[in-house]
């Protein structure tokens, strides 16, 4: 029962009769004997042809028209669009012979057009257009309103790739939104043509009953019931024969992806993601990510990378040294020969010539300015020339509408300002370019790739929306697929592929239209850490080979680690700390910083400064250099390596394994005693974490009061600095520590460092 209950089964069963047992019972009345007369009579096969030919003219009328509003419905914003919705399901409510009426009030000779058509020599009821058109008005809701669910539950994140990968409106639609939606377009279609078949009150109403002329199957069937039953009976078995053929044909297995087709209200498959647009590059001396300029000469190099940086090796040795079994990809050595023969055999081949290969364009600088105040983001960043800046921040901090600026998605309002090397892509007076106009790349915690296109037609579909001959773009997809190692995997589907799979292939992807900027979102934490890691070096690899302006939103220490040069921390949409990777993981000044790096950082005013500090002294003597602050936590003394003023400003830094925990309040100096309340105890390493947040000030005086469990868990919320320590289980076993405890954190002056805010 999949963990449904019981009594689901009485009704379901009810329902399914109710639908099944008319049929069969109409089907027990038909008299075989007579069936060949019957329906080879002229009336049937009129009824019948006339029946089929009007549907079919009617669905493709609902698909003519009903894609076009189910698009504008779902994606457009425009006034009434949501009374246009409720309006657009009447026909469904309407009894049919009431839609026949509102035609003939349209279109009959004295309608609101009707007259004006007749004066034109056209008249419209009683002839077979009005038997299409009656139809079309029962069928059109069924399409328009299953691709609007389809659409509106569909993640755009497929689209805001394939426009960064400078695909046009129509390109994208046709290319990449509607073979997302083909499981829904077929299931409306059936739908309304379905229905178009089974139509018979709007029909009568609007277009009569000519025989060969308006009188439909439902018609002759309903005409026959009087005169002659059986007749009805049997043109009835048609109707039901033809409609059961329609739908085993649409939802049959060997049709999978239509039987799991979004009705109504349904769901698309597919990927949700925060996918946007990605990064750039430019030659620098100390990069991160790559030491080594782009050379001008080898304009045709920018794809001639692979993991080991050298453009000669092939993907399969690539895939050797960086683990790529953890990947799950056990085919990578298997892949050798195809990429080494692509990477290596064609390596700065598949460019050359094209638009994409316009010579080796050296890295630009980007510069922006957000102010978007409907999400409290105001943010000014200058980027030079290939430099890879890390963007931390707290959920909510303004991470991802920085990114979704640079690259014109997210339709969000405000003044944004996006100047790419000397291009002014948004600002003052300045028309925003779309999206495919950026040349930016976006690379997103998932790998949006489009499963109705082979992998390399994945990597293809940028140089090819961009203009470059099928051939070039594909010998360029196989060559960066080499780079990344996923040659082999050329001919796959998407759906064929691992996480870690897929996230190569979109790094491939986004650098194959050689964007100038490349904005990463997150890129590897959907991935094991082994395919993490091995995505990152491929990054790498790339901005080694072809340095890139590039922004990087991440949580992970080992991307700034390993990738960025620069790191920006973002707090309630405002820049809260900007400096050198390597500063800003070792001396944080801002709490998510000092979060970030795993040291403990308390934000106060200095109450004794440092002075008299010279570089020769720095450091000689906690005396000499010792400061002091007010906190949160109380005072903080601390050694100062820069001359402090006071009452400015501080942070005070200390590693969490500098830490020991007391019950009681410890004697002895110069040493700091907090006052906390423990509030969570998180394994870190072979170590544990142990939080603790400040207690109150009441409450911060006497001594522990014992155990106490439970007791303070409630002082531990709201904004009150949390501070860890490092403990071994066995220290904290024999603590016997746990959550709610009062609790003294000591650290010695000595392993806090003060520094200027
Ligand atoms: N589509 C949207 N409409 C309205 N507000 C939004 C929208 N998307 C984000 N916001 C708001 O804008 C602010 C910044 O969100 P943003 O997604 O840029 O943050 P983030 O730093 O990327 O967060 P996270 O790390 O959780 O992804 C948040 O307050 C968020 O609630």
């Amino acid at each position: 029962m999949n963990g449904l209950p019981r009594w689901v089964v009485p009704p379901a069963a009810l329902g399914a009769l109710l639908v099944v047992l008319p049929v069969a019972s109409l089907l027990t009345r038909v008299d075989v004997g007579s069936l060949g007369p019957l329906l080879t009579s002229p009336g049937a096969r009129d009824a019948l042809w006339l029946s089929l030919r009007t549907s079919v003219v009617a669905t493709l009328l609902c698909i003519a028209l009903g894609v076009p509003l189910a698009l504008l419905l779902a994606r457009a914003s425009f006034p009434g669009r949501r009374i246009m919705r409720a309006l657009l399901l009447l026909p469904l409510v309407l009894p049919p012979v009431v839609g026949g009426l509102a035609l003939l009030t349209l279109l009959g000779r004295s309608g609101l057009l009707g007259g004006a058509l007749e004066g034109l020599g056209v008249r419209v009821p009683f002839t077979t257009a009005a038997v299409v058109l009656a139809q079309a008005f029962v069928a059109l809701p069924f399409l328009v309103l299953t691709l609007d669910g389809a659409l509106r539950s569909h993640d755009t994140a497929h689209e805001d790739v394939a426009a960064t990968l400078g695909a046009r409106p129509t390109r994208v639609l046709l290319r990449v939104t509607l073979p997302a939606l083909a499981p829904a377009l077929v299931s409306g279609t059936v739908l309304a043509f379905a229905r178009a078949l089974g139509e018979f009150g709007a029909t009568i109403t609007f277009a009569g009953a000519l025989q060969g002329v308006t009188q439909t199957l439902p018609l002759e069937i309903y005409l026959q019931r009087s005169s002659d039953p059986d007749a009805a009976v049997a043109l009835s078995l048609v109707l039901v024969v033809v409609a059961l053929a329609i739908i085993v044909a649409a939802y049959g297995p060997w049709f999978p992806q239509v039987s799991e087709a979004v009705l109504p209200g349904g769901e698309s498959p597919g990927p949700t993601s925060r996918d946007v647009p990605g990064p750039g590059g430019s030659p620098r001396s100390s990069g991160r990510l790559g030491t080594e300029p782009r050379d001008p000469a080898n304009r045709a190099s920018w794809s001639n990378w692979s993991l080991s940086g050298s453009s000669r090796e092939s993907p399969a040795a690539a895939g050797a040294q960086t683990g790529d079994a953890q990947t799950g990809d056990a085919q990578t050595g298997g892949g050798q020969a195809g990429g080494g023969q692509a990477g290596g055999g064609q390596a700065g081949e598949p460019s050359a010539g094209g638009p994409l290969s316009d010579g080796a364009r050296p890295p630009v600088p980007l510069s922006l300015r957000v102010r978007v105040p409907e999400r409290g983001v105001d943010v000014a960043l200058d980027v030079p020339a290939g430099e890879v800046v890390a963007i931390l921040g707290p959920n909510g901090a303004g991470k991802s509408t920085l990114l979704q600026a640079v690259a014109g998605l997210g339709g969000h309002r405000g003044d944004v300002t996006v100047t790419i090397g000397d291009r002014v892509l948004a600002g003052p007076g300045v028309r925003a370019a779309p999206p495919r106009d950026r040349r930016v790349g976006w690379l997103g915690q998932r790998a949006p790739l489009l499963r109705h296109l082979s992998v390399a037609g994945n990597v293809a579909f940028g140089p090819v929306s961009r203009g470059v001959p099928h051939g070039t773009a594909a010998a360029l997809a196989q060559s960066l697929l080499s780079d990344v190692g996923a040659a082999h995997l050329a001919g796959r589907r998407p759906h064929e592929l691992s996480g870690g799979q897929a996230q190569r292939v979109a790094i491939a992807r986004a650098l194959a239209t050689d964007p100038d900027v490349l904005l990463v979102d997150e890129p590897f934490s959907a991935l094991d850490v082994g395919a993490a890691q091995h995505a990152r070096l491929l990054l790498q690899a790339a901005h080694r080979s072809a340095p890139r302006t590039t922004l990087l939103v991440t949580h992970d220490l080992l991307d700034v680690a390993q990738l960025a040069d620069r790191v920006v921390v973002l707090e309630e949409g405002r820049v809260v700390e900007d400096g050198p990777a390597a500063e800003v993981l070792a001396r944080p000044r801002s709490t998510f910083g000092g979060r970030f790096a795993g040291v403990n950082l308390l934000v106060g005013r200095v109450l004794v400064a440092a002075e008299g500090l010279g570089p020769e002294r720095r450091m000689v003597s906690v005396e000499a250099s010792g400061a002091t602050l007010s906190t949160a936590l109380g005072e903080v003394h601390g050694t100062a390596e820069e001359v402090l003023a006071d009452d400015t400003e501080a942070v005070a830094l200390f590693e969490p394994r500098a830490v020991s925990v007391h019950r009681d309040p410890p004697g002895g100096s110069p040493r700091n005693a907090f006052p906390v309340v423990l509030t969570a105890i998180e394994p870190h390493g072979p170590l544990l974490r142990v939080w603790a947040a400040a207690r109150s000030a009441d409450d911060a005086g006497g001594h522990n009061s014992g155990a106490g469990t439970g007791a303070g868990a409630d002082r531990s919320g709201g904004a009150a600095p949390q501070i860890a320590a490092d403990l071994t289980p066995a220290a904290v076993a024999e603590l016997g520590l746990a959550p709610g405890e009062r609790l003294w954190f000591v650290v010695k002056a000595a392993e806090v460092t003060v520094l200027p805010r």
